[in-house]
């Protein structure tokens, strides 16, 4: 456990904040044998890992990392790092921040059981408890060889994939292709904006799990964006129609009903700075009440929970606008400025939201309809 003491503040930096990763996964997926790929690695960073683990298996975890310096390890013994977080684990990681400006990154391993959706939430939101962190992006490492049994059966595995920027299939030594492709549908079907990379052992250029910063406008360019979301809706779309008809006797594979969490894609034409401020608050409407406006006769009670919204949206005249959303929390950000004849501020735009009853019907009549009637 690292010595946590009162010495004398000394950031490692004064003008920049600390990265923040959070990397979560099921039990056994892959996750301290990813952190031992990271600390062997030449990033340039000194990374702190943050070790939140059930039970005693911290001791065990910080054997398995065999981390030069124990300061870089900080265990929090309580299991729910999301319910201790305001007090004594906020108190631990700003402690640690302190300490002698030995790192310039933090991974913060959650358990293999919790849902980091929370934990994203809070650390995109931290300044008021950790001005000096900023939250780079949740990386989920899935285990190629059980996650479809996982998936069936534990809520929390599918909460992980939905809440992930960067998906790691790692054990893919242990699968065959047709496994692999089950694989990359089932998780495309539920979060179709996280880049997916497999590996063995965890092993990948570290670009795909730290400095993403996926929480900032500028690494999210409209390109990305949209090759990324085509792309993978294809891919659903293929996935969606092989599955059709879901039979656990006839297919080698389970049926997987993914605890009614998914992802779609609405697309947006260029908005006037009027329909933008029109998509603001049809997005209060979605994010802040959990509700789809302009639907009353379709459905009258809709039971969703969002997890994570992302997008891309073109403003006439004013460039190009990225959305960050966690849960009820968003942002809505201009990465681009816009000028005449500017081809980007013409371009389609496009959000993606994941969570819980997501119906791409309803979502798409609630948008149409709402931004019509202002
Ligand atoms: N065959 C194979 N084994 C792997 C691979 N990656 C990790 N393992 C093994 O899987 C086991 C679990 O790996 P860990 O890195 O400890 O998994 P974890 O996600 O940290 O596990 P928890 O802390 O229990 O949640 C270890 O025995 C690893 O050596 C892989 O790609 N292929």
């Amino acid at each position: 456990m690292a010595q946590l003491d009162d010495e004398i503040p000394q950031l490692i930096t004064h003008d920049k904040r600390v990265p923040l990763t959070i990397l979560t996964g099921y039990l056994g997926a892959g996750k301290s044998t990813l952190i031992k790929h990271i600390l062997t690695q030449q990033h340039g960073h000194r990374i702190a890992v943050i070790v939140n683990e059930f039970g005693d298996t911290a001791d065990i975890e910080r054997r398995s990392v065999s981390v030069d310096d124990e300061e870089q390890l900080l265990e929090l013994d309580n299991g729910c790092l999301c319910c201790s977080i305001r007090d004594a684990g906020v108190a631990a990681i700003a402690k640690m921040m302190r300490k002698k400006g030995k790192f310039d990154y933090i991974i913060l391993e959650t358990t293999g059981l919790a849902d980091p959706s929370g934990l994203a939430q809070l650390f995109w939101e931290n300044e008021l408890f950790i001005p000096d962190i900023y939250l780079d992006g949740v990386v989920c490492v899935v285990d190629a060889r059980n996650v479809l049994h996982q998936l069936s059966s534990d809520n929390q595995c599918v909460r992980q994939i939905a809440s992930a920027d960067s998906l790691i299939v790692n054990k893919v030594d242990l699968v065959g292709s047709e496994v692999l492709e089950q694989v990359k549908h089932a998780l495309l079907s539920i979060n179709s904006s996280a880049p997916l990379h497999y590996t063995t052992y965890s092993t990948l250029n570290l670009h795909h799990v730290i400095d993403l910063n996926a929480y900032d406008g500028q690494a999210q360019t409209q390109e990305q964006i949209k090759t990324q979301t085509q792309m993978q809706s294809e891919e659903v779309t293929l996935s969606r129609s092989t599955h059709s008809h879901p039979d656990s006797h006839s297919h080698p594979h389970p049926h997987l009903h993914l605890f009614g969490i998914s992802s779609i894609h609405l697309q947006t034409p260029p908005l006037s700075t009027a329909k933008y401020a029109t998509l603001d608050k049809w997005l209060r409407c979605v994010l802040w009440e959990s509700t789809l406006p302009c639907i009353e006769d379709l459905v009258e009670k809709n039971d969703m929970e969002i997890l994570r919204t992302k997008g891309v949206v073109s403003v006439l005249g004013d460039g190009v606008h990225i959305l960050q959303g966690v849960r009820d929390m968003y942002e809505l950000k201009r990465v681009s400025a816009g000028k005449e004849g500017d081809t980007d501020t013409r371009a389609p735009g496009k959000i993606v939201f994941i969570g819980k009853n997501v119906d791409h019907r309803l979502f798409a009549t609630s948008f149409s309809r709402y931004m019509e009637s202002m």
